[in-house]
């Protein structure tokens, strides 16, 4: 019998993550796939795996989008805190729930849930931003701060997943002009923007401004 996997050895199975480390280029592989029901709806979960950064990105998926001319997308960056904790620092967590009815609702769509958390620092490097935020730094400055480029997200895997999963076009669900510009320069047709209207709080109004105002997005 074999023996049980250790907790490190979930990710990938060792064999896996070697033959993806000797790989030349890019490789994005469909890992698993299965029925998701949701509240939203329901939707097809496909997991991926990469030899890029290695992590656990996510599509789900309503229908059959293969071949299909301008289907709804929505590339999602990891908020554990918004999207998860109900966090009212940020607009992620209700983009998120609003892009999945929006998929839902339509004939077909798509959400690539991305593990690019703190638009690429990380959980851990997004709270001390936070930190920072506290005393008075926004966004873009906290980043900076800390030695990051205001956003280190890169749409090359995102773009690959876009390609096996074979939707030939896409209206992209986004107000942030650089991340439809990082696609189309990973060679992703994109048909049309559709903007994700979400309303300000107290506590994210400055971040919005911030993003509108520093980060071009169109809010
Ligand atoms: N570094 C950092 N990341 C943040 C902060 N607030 C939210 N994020 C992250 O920002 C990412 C979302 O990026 P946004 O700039 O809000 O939005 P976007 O994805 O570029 O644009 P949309 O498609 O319009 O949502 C998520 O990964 C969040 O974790 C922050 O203060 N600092
Ligand atoms: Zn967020």
């Amino acid at each position: 019998m074999q023996s049980p996997l250790s907790a490190a050895q979930l990710e990938l199975s060792d064999t896996d993550r070697a033959r993806l480390e000797k790989a030349d280029g890019l490789v994005v592989e469909k890992y698993a796939e299965a029925n998701l029901p949701t509240k939203h709806g329901k939707f097809r979960i496909v997991a991926f795996v990469n030899n890029l950064d290695f992590k656990e990105h996510i599509a789900i998926v309503n229908g059959d989008v293969a071949g299909k001319e301008a289907v709804p997308v929505r590339v999602h960056s990891e908020c554990l805190t918004g999207d998860v904790f109900g966090s009212l620092k940020c607009d992620c967590g209700e983009q998120l729930d609003r892009a999945l009815d929006v998929v839902a609702d339509s004939e077909l769509g798509i959400i690539l849930y991305m593990r690019q958390e703190g638009r690429g620092i990380g959980l851990a490097n997004k709270v001390k931003a936070y930190s920072l935020q506290d005393d008075g730094m926004d966004t873009v400055e906290a980043n900076l701060h800390l030695g990051f480029d205001d956003d280190l997200r890169d749409y090359s895997v995102a773009a690959e997943m876009l390609r096996l999963l074979g939707p030939k076009s896409i209206e992209l669900i986004t107000n942030n002009p650089r991340k439809v510009e990082g696609l189309e320069a990973e060679g992703v047709e994109i048909t049309e923007r559709r903007a994700l209207k979400v309303l300000p709080n107290p506590h994210n109004v400055r971040y919005l401004e911030t993003k509108r105002k520093k980060s071009g997005h169109l809010l």
